[in-house]
């Protein structure tokens, strides 16, 4: 599903790469945490999935296509195919639950009819059911990570990239929302997750990708944390 083909990064102005010659495959339906200290490249990694940095060299694969080959007219449909959560949540303060759930279908032209029966399914998912009318401010922070985990799933994409999400809550709620990822993942969706959280990493009982300077270090089955902050 995810393939990197000895893909090196160097941003612009820095020396050393973010990314040094990575090779790595994800399959579908795998569930992947990226481990490793601030600055060793999981941003960059998943940054790179949705193209929004392209390798300095080697190749990148996601769904059997070279993604930097990708026409720019190409691209949105990449990114539709890939639902991202964030440690911050990024949700539209001002619109309401259902709204924001909705607005990442309305952005792709999904008829009115589907996202009024997608919505409210997608919401149940999540543990959200009758929370619709809400603004985001008038939710828990764990809440808060629930809608964006539905706005993420709610058009079904073949990928999940979660960066830190676990990042902003306590250990009880984060443990809820490792639910939800897994069940996610129970559907054949193939979730990354970059995460500095030990006890999230050692409970699950994953695969491990530990990166370091931008290589990989380690790669486990059923992995640990492992990695000492
Ligand atoms: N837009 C950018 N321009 C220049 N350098 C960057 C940029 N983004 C990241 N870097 C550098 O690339 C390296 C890898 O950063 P990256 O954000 O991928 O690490 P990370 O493992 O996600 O860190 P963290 O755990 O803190 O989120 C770092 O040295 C960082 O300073």
């Amino acid at each position: 599903m995810i393939r990197f083909d000895h893909v090196s990064k160097t941003y612009t102005g820095q020396k050393r790469p973010a990314l040094d010659a990575l090779d790595l495959e994800i399959a579908k339906g795998e569930f992947v945490f990226l481990v490793g200290a601030s600055g060793s490249g999981k941003s960059t990694f998943l940054r790179m999935i949705l193209r929004e940095e392209r390798p300095s060299t080697g190749r990148v694969f996601v769904a059997g296509k070279e993604i930097n080959k990708l026409s720019n007219w190409k691209v949105p449909k990449l990114r539709r195919q890939v639902g991202t959560v964030f440690q911050d949540f990024r949700l539209l303060p001002n619109r309401t639950v259902n709204e924001n759930v909705a607005f990442a279908l309305q952005v792709i032209g999904k008829p009115r009819a589907e996202i009024d029966k997608l919505v409210p399914e997608t919401l149940e998912l999540v543990g959200l059911e009758g929370k619709g009318d809400r603004l985001p401010g008038e939710l828990s922070g764990g809440e808060q990570q629930r809608v964006a985990v539905a706005r993420a799933f709610v058009n079904r994409p073949m990928i999940l990239i979660a960066d830190e999400p676990t990042g902003n809550l306590d250990p009880a709620t984060s443990i809820g929302i490792m639910k939800l990822l897994d069940r996610i993942n129970r559907t054949d969706t193939t979730v990354v997750m970059a995460t500095h959280d030990s006890s999230i990493v050692d409970q699950m009982r994953k695969r491990v990708i530990e990166l370091d300077d931008g290589r990989v270090v380690r790669d486990e089955a059923q992995g640990i944390y492992g990695y000492q902050n």
